[in-house]
């Protein structure tokens, strides 16, 4: 019988299995950020031990850094320690770090694949549940906790049980209009928060191949909050053009081997999945999610549902968040109003995300009392994104742009959202205070983020360019003529 990919990549990494015990899983990389590295490295000192492979190892800080003037002093002294910590860890062990002046800093997991380290039938792990984000190339990866970030730290293994599996099929074309973040919500609106519990997910179907990098990176990186320990896409072209020439690329001969290997990696067409799930992506719209987690969504053209006319297990979870979120059912998602947009996050802040919300901004105003924030996934992000001119066109909007880490997307630095703030925001949690106590997050696509904070409110982006668009170039001008006026 046939394999599914990720019993391919299981296969390949068994260092040792014995019968109804874990097996031991050895790691080709090791990605490792300051907020969960510090304890490991601690267990591993007091014990006198080593890193096994430093080089197959790498650290950057991303959680706590300030994405404004980094020669300031920090303004969090947990996160100065932090950041200090994981420099002294690094160089104690020879690990290399991108650190907060580094040209190849920037969030985990946007600075492995876009270095070319993050590569097809790998396994990945760091100590953070977005990690699956790397199974959009077909690499096997998952988050974990700090202990078990020790054990990778002294062996380069992991004890760790089979996962079982689930295949999502998605059929039909993506929508103009809609994205990928819009699939991911759709799903986890379809089926649950925890729809993926205890499996690795494979996503397959026609509109993958279709899909960018970036765009399946969105959808991988949102494979735990379906409740799942990774996300996986078979590589093809699109990922072996992806990967070739970066930096941490195999060159020649090497090349040409990983190819070969990299070819053979799909699931076999008679592979037995435990679960089989489809979804018909034709008809998502752009998404909203209105509750405190990413299941209570929307499509930007309906309505905040009665808790009643939920599935019965939404029911009390959404009297709840709309409490949290101090909205009423039945109203229009359009006729929400925020004061805050954050662009940014693993989820949503490459290059590709960016030039899509710069195309919804081009030539606009953010809209009064909104602050707005594009914070890039990188350096090498923001400056790709600089040398096409893509800063220009939201500072002229009046958005702030950024140096780059996570941000307000749990703000663990100095960007945190108000008490009672009304977020707009590209990341992949909602929970509540997640962005700052109190703060009430939705979740959606960049262009999405973009409209809104021209318009104050949500406003359905694939109507942008033929109604609204006039409606706001109208008030621009209003505005303009009103602060001539005062002049
Ligand atoms: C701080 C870190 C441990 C955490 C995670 O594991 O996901 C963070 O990245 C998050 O997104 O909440
Ligand atoms: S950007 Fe957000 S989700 Fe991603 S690693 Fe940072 S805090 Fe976690």
């Amino acid at each position: 019988m046939g394999k599914t990919l990720y019993e391919k990549i299981w296969d390949r990494h068994v260092v040792h299995q014995e019968q109804d015990q874990p097996a031991i899983l050895y790691i080709d990389l090791h990605l490792i950020h300051e907020v969960t590295s510090p304890q490991a490295f601690d267990g591993i000192k007091s014990t006198k031990r080593s890193v096994r492979r430093p080089d197959r190892t790498l650290g950057t800080v991303d959680h706590g850094i300030p994405t404004t003037n980094r020669s300031k002093p920090f303004e969090d002294p947990i996160a100065k320690k932090q950041v200090d910590v994981i420099e002294e860890n690094c160089k104690e062990f020879n690990i290399k770090l991108y650190n907060m002046h580094s040209p190849n800093q920037g969030i985990v997991h946007v600075i492995a694949p876009e270095l070319g380290l993050t590569q097809p039938g790998q396994t990945i792990v760091c100590g953070d549940s977005h990690t699956p984000t790397h199974g959009a190339f077909g690499a096997l990866a998952f988050g974990i906790g700090t202990s078990e970030v020790e054990h990778v730290l002294a062996t380069q293994t992991l004890k760790i049980s089979r996962s079982k599996s689930l295949l999502v099929k998605l059929g039909g074309k993506l929508p103009t209009g809609s994205t990928a973040k819009d699939v991911a919500l759709a799903l986890i609106g379809e089926f649950g928060h925890d729809f993926g519990t205890g499996h690795i997910i494979e996503f397959q179907g026609e509109v993958i191949q279709e899909l960018s990098m970036e765009e399946r990176m969105t959808i991988c990186n949102m494979a735990i909050e379906m409740g799942a320990r990774a996300g996986i896409i078979a590589p093809d072209e699109v990922t072996f053009d992806y990967v070739k020439g970066k930096p941490g690329a195999p060159i020649g001969h090497d090349w040409e081997e990983a190819l070969s290997l990299w070819k053979t990696l799909y699931s076999d067409p008679d592979a037995l999945f435990d679960k089989v799930l489809t979804f018909r992506i034709d008809e998502v719209p752009p998404q909203v999610t209105w509750g405190s987690n990413p299941s209570l969504v929307v499509p930007v053209t309906d309505s905040i549902p009665y808790p009643k006319d939920l599935p019965e297990e939404k029911q009390e979870m959404a009297q709840k968040a709309l409490e949290y979120m101090d909205l009423q059912p039945n109203t229009a998602i359009t006729d929400v109003y925020v004061n805050t947009v954050f662009i940014g996050s693993c989820t949503n802040s490459r290059v590709q995300d960016l030039r899509e919300a710069a195309k919804v901004v081009q030539g606009y105003r953010v809209a009064d009392g909104i602050r707005a924030l594009v914070v890039p996934g990188s350096q090498l992000v923001k400056k790709q994104a600089e040398s096409e001119g893509i800063d220009q066109i939201f500072l002229d909007a009046g958005f702030e742009w950024r140096e780059s880490g996570c941000s307000m997307c749990l703000g663990m630095n100095p960007d945190v959202a108000n008490p009672g703030d009304r977020i707009a925001s590209t990341s992949n949690r909602n929970f509540e205070g997640r962005q700052g106590k109190g703060s009430r997050s939705h979740l959606v696509s960049p262009a999405m983020a973009a409209a809104t904070a021209i318009k104050g409110h949500f406003v359905d982006v694939r109507d942008w360019k033929y109604n609204i668009a006039k409606e706001v170039q109208n008030s621009n001008v209003d505005r303009n003529d009103k602060k001539h006026s005062s002049v």
